[in-house]
């Protein structure tokens, strides 16, 4: 019983050579590259081919693969309608877990058990989510507003389309890059709950979209993805930045948890925050909204004097999405359409080097007894 580790706290479960989390250099790396560099110098597009091959696409690739996610970006008819099926109360992560379960069921390629795992279709796969997730995502934000869904462009890159199908038109460059730079940071980060839980499935030997439907379930708690939803709802109870330090005051004396606060692995900072703050302070000037940082920055700074617990990157990006006009809900289908990138590079992974994800428990229950 000693040597339990709840939580799997400080446990090395596998090696990875995806992404590297250092806390002590408040770095994380995709394949070597610092994530922040990343994102100042590449698009989406090219971070997601860094994470599934290892290296930078070259021209050549990425006009390859550029042409066959832009061909695939279209809602499916039998998607859409599975989402029409759904009341318009249904959370979006469960609307998205529905879609993307959906597209499992209609690839025909699925076939028999060997094709599930196979390392080329596995990769194909890996593509078609990510060129149909930007629709789903969209037209679930539609649908919630009561219209239909707008038709992909193949003339734009991943963002801009993005941002176009669901807003029905594409926004400034300030805007399609900082959404790109939330797509980047959000890709890949290791070991998180919502990557385990598609290793895991994964290491059945089931297939890929089965791992990113479960990860997606994964990812919506509040305690991992669903935190940059929750972050909007404080920011909307709290109001203005002047009543921020009481009502830290006082939730902490509720012993409530403060979303977009803390992190297993970084217990000094995230080292995606500074970046995916720099692309808030732009919006906010974009939309000439200071009220926002001034919030953002004396509840921070509140918490940081209060508990010594500094904001994750859900803490910026919540504000972030909100100012593009998302609606709260939609925040962590976005995070899903970021992280598919990171789950299948872990599936494929996984695969290449396969053992069953099988833990031990220590039993605790009542000692064997007759049944009377
Ligand atoms: C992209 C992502 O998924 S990032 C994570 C997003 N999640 C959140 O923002 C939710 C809020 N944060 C949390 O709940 C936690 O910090 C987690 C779940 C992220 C990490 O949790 P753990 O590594 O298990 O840390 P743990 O929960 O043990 O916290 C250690 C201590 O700090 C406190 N603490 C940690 N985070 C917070 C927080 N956000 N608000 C208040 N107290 C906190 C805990 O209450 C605990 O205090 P205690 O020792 O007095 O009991
Ligand atoms: O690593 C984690 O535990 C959570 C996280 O920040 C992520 O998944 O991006």
């Amino acid at each position: 019983m000693n040597d339990i580790r709840k939580g799997l706290v400080g446990v090395v479960a596998d090696t990875t050579a995806i992404s590297k989390v250092n806390p002590e250099t408040n770095s994380l790396l995709y394949r070597g590259y610092p994530v922040q560099e990343l994102a100042a110098k590449c698009s989406f597009e090219q971070v997601a081919w860094l994470l599934w091959k290892g290296e930078l696409p070259t021209e050549e690739e990425l006009a390859e693969f550029q042409r066959l996610e832009r061909s695939q970006r279209s809602l499916h008819p039998s998607v859409r309608r599975a989402i029409d099926d759904l009341p318009l109360t249904a959370h979006p992560m469960d609307v998205v877990r529905t879609a993307v379960s959906v597209l499992g069921a209609l690839d025909s390629t699925l076939g028999a058990d060997p094709t599930w795992i196979d390392a080329e279709l596995t990769q194909q796969r890996a593509i078609a989510l990510f060129s149909q997730l930007p629709a789903i995502v969209a037209y679930t934000q539609r649908r919630l507003w009561g219209k239909e869904p707008i038709d992909a462009r193949e003339d734009l890159g991943y963002s801009a389309n993005f941002l176009n199908m669901t807003f029905g038109e594409v926004p400034s460059e300030t805007v399609v890059k900082a959404f790109d730079v939330s797509m980047i940071l959000y890709a890949e980060h290791s070991f998180n709950a919502s990557t385990f839980t598609a290793r895991v499935i994964a290491s059945t030997l089931s297939d890929v979209y089965s791992s990113v439907t479960g990860a997606i379930g994964a990812l919506k708690g509040p305690l991992h993805g669903g935190a940059n939803e929750a972050v909007m709802h404080t920011f909307q109870e709290i109001g203005t930045a002047d009543a921020a330090a009481a009502w830290l005051d006082e939730a902490l004396a509720a012993k409530r948890k403060i979303m977009g606060f803390g992190h297993r692995v970084y217990k000094n900072g995230d080292s995606r925050v500074p970046t995916m703050k720099a692309s808030l302070e732009l919006l906010v000037a974009e939309y000439d909204r200071p009220d926002v940082i001034e919030l953002y920055d004396t509840l921070e700074t509140a918490m940081v004097e209060a508990k010594g617990i500094k904001p994750n990157l859900d803490y910026p990006s919540g504000p972030a999405y909100n100012l593009m006009g998302f609606d709260t809900t939609i925040f962590t289908p976005l995070f899903v359409a970021a992280r598919v990138t990171g789950w299948t590079a872990h599936v494929m992974e996984q695969l290449a080097s396969n053992a069953l994800i099988r833990p031990l428990s220590a039993y605790t229950g009542v000692d064997q007894r007759e049944v009377p």
